[in-house]
């Protein structure tokens, strides 16, 4: 589903974000990214998105290569990834049913579609009693819901989020981590970039991947295949 291959990404003034970096995540699989601020999370994120390429190695996400994809295509690529950030990024003059229905407008679904498949998601997320209301008359844990909402609502095969629990408190964040657990159980692949180690040590059942000044040091399913081993 996402396989990254001895993949090095340099930029002309900060150097080296990502050093020799192979990752392979299969489908149906949730994955912990964690690491320190600078680490190369967040180029990862880009890399999969194919919103930048990498100076060396391959990606490929969902039968899609870096090496071989045409610009064309990214749009293409793009439908099969869900993306959820930390700072929600929402449509402010647009209620929670219309942030949703954007996303499903934009890729030309029919429109007599649109609104039961809205109606859906919103309910899959637990907000189908907030579908009126804007961005601002919803607490953050709700406005990440709204966002997830609208990360599926193309049926991607890959679900992206970057720190999604960055903002929240410590309920909403196991609030909005239930949900992604339950989209996992549904067969979702999931990469979830994270600072939050209480989190992620709560839930010693899902991969970890660490990265540190772009290399990974950790990969707790390399771990596991030593251990047995050893
Ligand atoms: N567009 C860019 N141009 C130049 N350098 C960049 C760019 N994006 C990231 N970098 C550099 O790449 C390295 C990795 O950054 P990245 O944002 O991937 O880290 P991160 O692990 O996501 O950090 P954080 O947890 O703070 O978001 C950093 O040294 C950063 O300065």
């Amino acid at each position: 589903m996402i396989r990254l291959t001895s993949v090095y990404k340099e930029y002309p003034r900060s150097g080296t974000a990502l050093r020799d970096v192979t990752l392979n995540v299969g489908k149906g699989e949730l994955v912990f990214l964690t690491g320190h601020s600078g680490a190369g999370k967040s180029t990862v994120m880009r890399l999969l998105q194919m919103a930048e390429l990498p100076s060396g190695g391959e990606v490929r996400v969902s039968g899609f290569s870096s090496k071989l994809i045409r610009r064309r295509e990214i749009p293409q690529l793009r439908r099969k990834i869900g993306v959820v950030f930390q700072d929600f990024r929402l449509l402010r003059d647009r209620t929670a049913e219309e942030n949703v229905a954007f996303a499903l407008e934009v890729t030309g679904t029919k429109r007599p579609l649109i609104g039961p498949r809205v109606n859906k998601l919103l309910t899959q997320v637990g907000l189908a009693h907030k579908a009126r209301a804007y961005p601002d008359e919803l607490s953050g844990g709700e406005r990440q819901r709204v966002a997830v909402a609208r990360a599926l609502a193309n049926e991607p095969l890959v679900l992206l989020a970057d720190e999604p629990t960055g903002n929240l408190d410590e309920w909403a964040a196991k609030g909005v981590f239930e949900l992604f657990r339950e989209i996992n159980a549904m067969g979702m692949t999931i990469l979830m970039a994270t600072h939050d180690l209480d989190l992620v040590r709560a839930h010693p059942e899902y991969r970890v991947v660490e990265l540190s000044q772009g290399s990974v040091v950790y990969d707790s399913a390399a771990a596991a295949v030593e251990a047995g081993s050893a």
